[in-house]
């Protein structure tokens, strides 16, 4: 499975080298493009009435010229609009040589109702905001509501970070090469893609391979080899004991979410640990999850020293004061030797934001222990102002960098969550759904990583795989739901999961 996200950059090395190798050559690959173009175009659109086709002076332009060719052979009616002629010796110019439609300048055309629109002004190469002619006919393209299909990336957008650079097209249909760019999967470039389209143009696996990309599509082919598998001998403890911090008597929902979402990944214990205060009202509403007290950093000390359980949650519902703040030291030192991942959330964010750079050299993230950071957008920004203020980094290379400074791994919450580690290594949910932009999904979430992540997965992988079942839940579960329904739909997920996966 094609998993790898390339950047502009690391598409523009793929081609490169892909030329360079053979067997195919430029304008081989663009004539691919072109067709895989066309190819949409007819699926999409049969009874289209009218085919604009708009060429930029780039080799995006020439996947145009390829497509306008094909479409007209076909018996479209196709007009043809550039934006200046193609450099001399490039892919395109050979491409605008084989087509032998009339040219006619952009500034000359005008959306006609009935008609779709080819985008092939800017693809990879886009360096700024389109601007003159380029601009307007994306205005009035965007204005008149035409369909339009896309070449590469929506001219406009930048492929690396998703972002509008300015006016940019909005496209129904978006046909990309090889594989996806970050731009098409993080927001808001996903929206202006509209329906994205990955084909083939004859890119070896092994050419893409060599680029050496560290960002992937978060799907389960990522982590599945990895997805814990009990052994027929196994028993409670050893698949994993999760365990999770409660807070005071007013907020102890959220951290119930947080156990019944571990125990259902496959945890097998789960235990709350509760302030007395709290005791009773938790003690009411648990019946498989385990209930402990603890009454300060001394009673969680002793926790984790007879438990010694596999993986941790603290933020749901934890508070924010010098007690909770004192819990937290004992709980995220690496003073044990047992492997134990910390998943840290919520509160505990808030807590840590206080006085980043000592919790931070605070985190180990080696191979026994692992820390991870759930932050959402505003958590993020208190985190790590400075990353986030930057505005030259896309939201992936923020993860990145997060997760550098943090010695974690960092689960950037949002339509398009981000998980990313230390080295580098980051992956970009795809399965997000506003489904889950309800109080309580995120507790929800921490669970179901301190699950699986306490069954032995490793803590990148765990992370990938509870943001995507996470997801997945919601859309089984579909409209109305709230977070407690998250829980009850993993073992469906589950099951569908497993039972696609090899033995
Ligand atoms: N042989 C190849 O290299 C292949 C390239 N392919 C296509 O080639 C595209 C990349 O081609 P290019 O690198 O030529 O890039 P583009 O065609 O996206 O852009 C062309 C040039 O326009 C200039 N430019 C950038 N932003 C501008 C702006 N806002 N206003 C005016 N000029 C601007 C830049 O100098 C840029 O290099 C891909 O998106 C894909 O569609 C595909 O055909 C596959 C094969
Ligand atoms: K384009």
């Amino acid at each position: 499975m094609a998993l790898e996200i390339l950047t502009p950059q690391e598409m523009g090395r793929v081609d490169r080298l892909a030329i360079k190798q053979g067997p195919l050559s430029g304008i081989a690959l663009m004539e691919r493009a072109g067709a895989a173009v066309a190819d949409i175009v007819f699926e999409r659109f049969p009874d289209a009435g009218r085919i604009d086709v708009l060429c930029g002076p780039g080799n995006n332009g020439g996947d145009g010229y390829v497509a306008a060719t094909i479409l007209a052979a076909s018996g479209y009616h196709v007009a043809l609009w550039t934006d200046g002629d193609p450099r001399a010796g490039s892919d395109a110019e050979i491409a605008a040589r084989n087509c032998i439609l009339k040219r006619q300048p952009l500034e000359q055309y005008q959306p006609l109702p009935g008609g779709i629109v080819v985008d092939a002004l800017y693809g990879a190469g886009l360096e700024r905001p389109l601007q003159g002619t380029a601009r307007a006919v994306a205005e009035k393209v965007g204005a008149a509501g035409l369909p339009v299909v896309a070449v590469d990336l929506p001219s406009g957008l930048s492929g690396l970070s998703g972002e509008a650079l300015g006016t940019t097209f909005r496209a129904a249909v978006t046909v990309t090469f090889a594989r996806k760019k970050p731009g098409h999967l993080l927001y808001p470039g996903r929206a202006f893609c509209g329906e994205l389209v990955v084909r083939d143009i004859g890119i070896s696996d092994a050419v893409v391979k060599e680029i050496g990309s560290q960002t992937f599509e978060n799907l389960p082919a990522l982590w599945i080899d990895d997805f814990p598998r009990p052994p027929a001998d196994t028993y409670k403890y050893s698949r994993g004991h999760v365990g999770v911090f409660s807070g005071g008597p007013a907020a102890t929902g959220a951290a119930r979410l947080s156990a019944m979402a571990a125990a259902r990944s496959g945890a097998g214990a789960v235990t709350l640990l509760s302030p007395p205060a709290s005791l009773a009202v938790n003690a009411v509403h648990l019946t498989s999850i385990i209930l402990r007290r603890i009454d300060g950093p001394d009673d969680a000390q002793a926790f984790l020293d007879q438990r010694k359980p596999s993986a941790l949650v603290a933020g749901p519902g934890l508070g924010t004061d010098n007690d909770m703040a004192a819990l937290l030291a004992t709980v995220v030192q690496p003073a044990s030797a047992a492997r134990r991942v910390v998943v840290l959330d919520a509160d505990a964010l808030t807590i840590i934001a206080q006085e980043p750079a000592k919790w931070f050299g605070s985190f180990a993230l080696d191979g026994a222990h692992a820390t991870i950071l759930t932050p959402h957008e505003g958590e993020f920004g208190r985190l790590f102002p400075e990353i986030h203020a930057d505005k030259s980094l896309s939201k992936l290379e923020k993860a990145r960098a997060a997760a550098k400074s943090a010695h974690s791994i960092i689960v950037y919450k949002g339509p398009d969550t981000v998980i990313a580690n230390p080295e580098g290594r980051a992956a970009i949910n795809s399965n997000g759904t506003p489904l889950l932009a309800t109080a309580g999904s995120g507790d929800v979430l921490s669970g179901i990583i301190a699950g699986l992540a306490g069954q032995g997965m490793s803590p990148f992988e765990a992370a990938c795989a509870g943001a995507w079942l996470h997801a997945e839940a919601a859309h089984t579960f579909g409209p109305g739901l709230i977070a407690e329904d998250l829980p009850s739909m993993l073992p469906r997920v589950l099951t569908r999961l497993l039972r696609q996966r090899a033995p």
